[in-house]
């Protein structure tokens, strides 16, 4: 297959995560017989340097013009304080909803080698594997009126119907291929959105009779997902909660650096960690790669529809973090590496096709593996 992947660095330690992704990519393509060509641009504060415009026309452009997007990340301290329009975090948000991004998948598997890098007890993170669902181009983020002044300011959070229904659709598909079992996640006792999230759950249900839905309060569920994170399989959620409870499950995975994400439901899908731009580490080839080499996985599952070469990237991970390699962030037996040299360890870990198909489920970070599994378009 021939494949234009575009590919965003971003701020901080973007640069450095998104070149080990690259160079991951590429090795998949010349393993697998593809031609992979990657097109840079700008966004973020580079973005805001270079041209005043976090999200420039050209970048957007440029990502209309490709299969798929892999982004690093954006923001630092050197944009903080900027007005709105010229902060980096308002060029990604841009970009999501200009490409039509509502599905953010965020799968948090705890890996059999990590089990000790978690600051929570090995009994309790164990097999944990979920897949979170946030709703991501509509709510807090988006809504209007939205003002400032120092005296008084004010952000609306809005859900119709339809919104709700599309992420929520997704959802439920992904139960279906997975342990059948959704937790939607809102705040109904108190706002009226959370209200209709729930009604809406509910009149979608009986469309899936073999998956088992459950509600909950977000703040209960904040202390579940961490004390019991085995009683959950795919968590829905609106963007803003979301945003906060796949942080949080970054401790039951042992590192924000290790967890990666898909945006899809546009034309062309965004791949990229779910950390920021890691301002404490940045050029200092400290930051954790496998989040964003994992965000190219599912750019080759989701993306480009290349299940097999999705799985053998994934299973390189595996086999890298099973030798007891990693990078400072992660705790326990875990031999330190630097940046470059953790992504160099992956990409070498990375085996060509095998004469068999590959089986479903090869690899402990092979999320919804199927080649049902979800599209750019889902
Ligand atoms: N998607 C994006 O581009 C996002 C951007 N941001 C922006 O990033 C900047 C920094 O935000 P923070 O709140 O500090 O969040 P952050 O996610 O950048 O960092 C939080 C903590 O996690 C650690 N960390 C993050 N990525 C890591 C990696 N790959 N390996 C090892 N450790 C890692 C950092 O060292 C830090 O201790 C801000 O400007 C923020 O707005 C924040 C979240 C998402
Ligand atoms: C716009 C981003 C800074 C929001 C965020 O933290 C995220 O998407 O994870
Ligand atoms: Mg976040």
């Amino acid at each position: 297959m021939d494949a234009r992947i575009t590919v965003l660095p971003g701020d901080g330690v973007g640069p450095e995560v998104t070149a080990q992704a690259v160079a991951c990519l590429s090795a998949v393509g010349e393993r697998f017989g593809h031609r992979f060509e990657f097109q840079e641009a700008l966004i973020g504060g580079a973005a805001v340097d270079a041209t005043g415009d976090p999200l420039p026309e050209a970048t957007l452009a440029v990502c209309r013009s490709s299969q798929a997007v892999l982004l690093g990340a954006v923001g630092g301290p050197a944009w903080d304080g900027r007005p709105r329009h010229q902060r980096p975090e308002s060029g990604l948000l841009r970009l999501r909803q200009a490409l039509g991004l509502y599905a953010n998948l965020r799968p948090v598997a705890v890996h059999p080698a990590l089990e000790d890098a978690s600051p929570l007890k090995p009994e309790i993170v164990r097999g944990t594997d979920l897949m979170f669902v946030r709703e991501l181009s509509g709510g807090l983020y988006f809504g209007e009126p939205r003002s400032y002044s120092d005296q008084a300011a004010v952000n609306t959070l809005p859900y119709t119907r339809a919104e709700i229904e599309r992420v929520a659709k997704v959802a439920f598909e992904l139960a279906a291929g997975r342990r059948r079992n959704l937790v939607s996640v809102d705040k109904a006792n108190v706002l009226e959105t959370s209200r209709l999230w729930r009604q809406v759950v509910e009149d979608l249900a009986p469309a899936y009779p073999g998956v088992k839905v459950q509600h909950a309060y977000v703040d209960s569920f904040a202390m579940a997902l961490i004390t019991r994170p085995r009683d959950f399989d795919v968590v829905l959620t609106e963007n803003l909660f979301g945003d906060i409870l796949s942080d949080e499950a970054a401790v039951l995975a042992g590192s924000l650096g290790l967890l990666p994400s898909a945006s899809l439901g546009g034309s062309v899908g965004v791949f990229e960690p779910i950390h920021g731009s890691a301002p404490d580490l940045a050029g200092q080839d400290r930051a954790n790669p496998i989040g964003t080499i994992l965000s190219a996985a599912l750019l080759l599952r989701h993306g480009l529809d290349l299940q097999a070469e999705a799985l053998a990237l994934e299973s390189a991970v595996d086999r890298v973090l099973q030798g007891g390699h990693g990078t400072g962030d992660l705790k326990g037996a875990i031999h330190p590496h630097g940046t470059r040299s953790l992504g160099d360890r992956i990409r070498e870990a990375i085996r060509p096709p095998r004469a068999r198909a590959p089986r479903l489920v090869d690899s402990a970070y092979s999320w919804c593996g199927s080649p049902e599994g979800h599209r750019s378009r889902p």
